[in-house]
């Protein structure tokens, strides 16, 4: 959505250099293929020159001699030059598109490698559709910069060096006219194309906007229709693409202007040099020929310079495009694996030791303070408190989602930012309250903590979990697919594959927030048994608003305000905690 700033390109474009060297350690990885590249560009260049003087040859000892046999030589010279330009060409093309496709892929998958491992809050504030369209829209825009415009640009440059360098062994006279108009096209090709460069960025930046915007409202599909919102999301959406269309617009004509620009100039430079040209070989300065290979030569050197101008623009929109990924490739999240992670073997023992938070987005609206507790193995706590008191904010901080402010948290007896993440993450299962499945089968969604786990084990999970039965009574059973975020199965049916996946980790701690708040209580009642069942092999931290669910946990935590307001059991809370008993009775009734 335009209301929402975009984080992702609020950097100002980064200096050409450190772009030029990423390209540059990109293709470097494949330095075969950039060999080829490389010999065949210097030779198909090289013979395109060649091509000059058999004209020359062709003219001046064939055509103007009259002499039938040279004018044969001359033909088979050319064909033979054009066939091993074939080749040349064959093999440019291919290894150039290869480095293209190759170098895109690569970067692609740099990117979403450094995506998938940052902090949460990064994606709080860049759009997830914003990011994608980096992934896939700016790579592709290299694609194509590496694929073609580079190669144009390099092939172009060569042609018009050597073609000067021809033009001058064949007339200096003529050449001066051609150097004088190449400034003259050069400087406003610069200007011009700066101008295309910074609309093109916006043009992406706006393209990434309409994709986010279709996401969300496809996403909310049942929400935008049933609050009868279709044709205000119609008009937003179409003021994005309009307004896309407005910057592209803008950008096209920029262009249109410099490729105009370009062909006036070159074509008036050589209208002129014809001029000249052409009275020299009536005065026998020149002959016929020569002035047909440097007419060629001059043709090589406009369209040199006509496509430079047309890939410099390319390139510059491309730069564009990689800065942007570059600073994707280059974000350092902002939780991290510590330098040399602890010895560690998980029990379940959890501490927080003074723990003050407050999310970055707030930064000044403290969420926790001072938040202390200790969770022995195999023990039950319980959080509860009015919405908004920061009890899932405790759960994030045990998964080290954010960093706390001040304070420490600790698993059994170790920091948990001095275990890596996977160490830490490997000890907690969770079941959040809005549980999110994965659009593949019910068994791949349960076993997505633990891919190897056999089938029996999945099975029991979801025994324990109260699925099973549901499972089964399902056509396809453990293999039905559930659609996109799930949205083939009832809330309750979520919440219980969402149990089964944490139980199947076998964690040692358990964080399950509102985890049975969808279901009716025979179900809730299956899994409390089994969490008793399991009770001693894990620790369990349980947010919850029905306060009956949580009457047998050992130690009972009222939050309010992100402090604690009271701790001690249910029987205790009763007597000692106005707050819990109003809880409590609102919960009951
Ligand atoms: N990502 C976030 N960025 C900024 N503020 C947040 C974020 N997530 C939660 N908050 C704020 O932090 C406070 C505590 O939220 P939290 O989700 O921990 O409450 P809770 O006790 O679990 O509430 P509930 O019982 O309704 O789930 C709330 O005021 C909420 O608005």
């Amino acid at each position: 959505m335009s209301s929402v700033p975009s984080r992702l390109t609020a950097r100002v474009s980064a200096h050409p250099m450190p772009v030029m060297r990423t390209l540059w350690g990109l293709l470097g990885r494949h330095k075969k293929v950039l060999a080829i590249a490389a010999a065949a560009l210097l030779t198909t260049s090289g013979l395109t020159l060649l091509l000059g003087q058999g004209i020359r040859w062709m003219v001046d000892e064939g055509l103007v001699a009259a002499d039938v046999g040279q004018l044969k030589l001359a033909l088979s010279g050319l064909m033979t030059l054009a066939v091993l330009m074939a080749v040349g060409t064959y093999l440019r093309f291919y290894a150039v598109s290869w480095l293209g496709e190759r170098v895109s892929a690569d970067l692609r998958r740099q990117a979403f490698d450094n995506l998938i491992g940052l902090h949460p809050h990064y994606f709080e504030r860049n759009l997830s559709g914003e990011i994608m369209s980096r992934i896939t829209a700016d790579t592709t825009v290299l694609q194509s910069l590496i694929g073609s415009s580079v190669s144009m640009a390099l092939r172009n440059s060569l042609m018009m060096t050597g073609g000067l360098v021809m033009m001058l062994a064949t007339s200096p006279r003529l050449t001066l006219i051609i150097l004088i108009t190449v400034p003259a096209v050069l400087a406003p090709i610069m200007i011009l194309g700066r101008r295309v460069r910074s609309l093109s960025r916006q043009s992406q930046d706006r393209l990434a906007d309409v994709g986010q915007n279709a996401i969300e409202s496809i996403q909310e599909i049942k929400t935008v229709q049933a609050f009868n919102q279709v044709a205000r999301t119609k008009v937003r959406f179409a003021n994005e693409v309009e307004s896309a269309f407005d910057v592209a617009r803008r950008r096209i004509a920029q262009r249109s202007f410099l490729i105009a620009t370009v062909i006036i100039l070159v074509f008036g430079g050589l209208s002129l040099m014809l001029w000249v040209g052409g009275q020299d070989v009536i005065s026998g300065v020149l002959s016929a020929g020569e002035m047909s290979a440097f007419v060629f030569y001059a043709l090589l050197v406009a369209m040199g310079a006509g496509t430079l101008a047309e890939v410099i623009s390319e390139v510059q929109r491309a730069g564009g495009a990689l800065e942007r990924l570059i600073e994707l490739i280059n974000l350092d999240s902002l939780i991290d694996d510590p330098a040399g992670p602890a010895h560690f073997s998980a029990a379940g023992q959890l501490t927080f030791d003074g723990v003050s938070f407050a999310y970055p987005s707030r930064p000044d609206e403290p969420v926790l303070t001072d938040l202390s507790f200790h969770v022995q193995p195999g023990q039950t706590l319980a959080l509860v408190g009015p919405s908004g008191a920061g009890k899932s904010t405790v759960f994030e901080l045990i998964q080290r989602f954010h960093e706390p402010s001040h304070g420490h948290i600790q698993l059994d007896g170790v920091a948990i930012n001095s275990l890596s993440l996977s160490q830490l993450r490997a000890a907690i299962a969770v079941v959040p309250q809005q549980p999110s499945l994965f659009s593949a089968s019910i068994a791949d969604n349960i076993r997505f903590g633990r891919p190897d786990a056999s089938d029996r084990e999945v099975y029991d999970a979801a025994e324990q979990a109260g699925a099973d039965a549901f499972i089964r009574a399902i056509p396809e059973g453990y293999d039905a697919f559930v659609g996109e975020r799930g949205v083939r199965l009832s809330g309750g049916q979520r919440q219980r594959i969402a149990i089964a996946r944490a139980l199947l980790t076998q964690p040692k701690l358990l964080l399950l927030d509102e985890a049975t708040s969808a279901l009716d209580s025979n179900s809730e009642r299956h899994i409390q048994r089994a969490l008793r069942r399991l009770k001693g092999q894990m620790s369990c931290l349980i947010i919850a608003h029905r306060l009956s669910t949580i009457e047998h946990a050992d130690q009972i935590l009222v939050i309010q305000h992100g402090r604690v307001q009271a701790a001690g059991t249910h029987t205790a809370l009763l007597t000692s905690s106005e707050l819990y008993r109003q809880l409590h009775a609102q919960s009951a009734g």
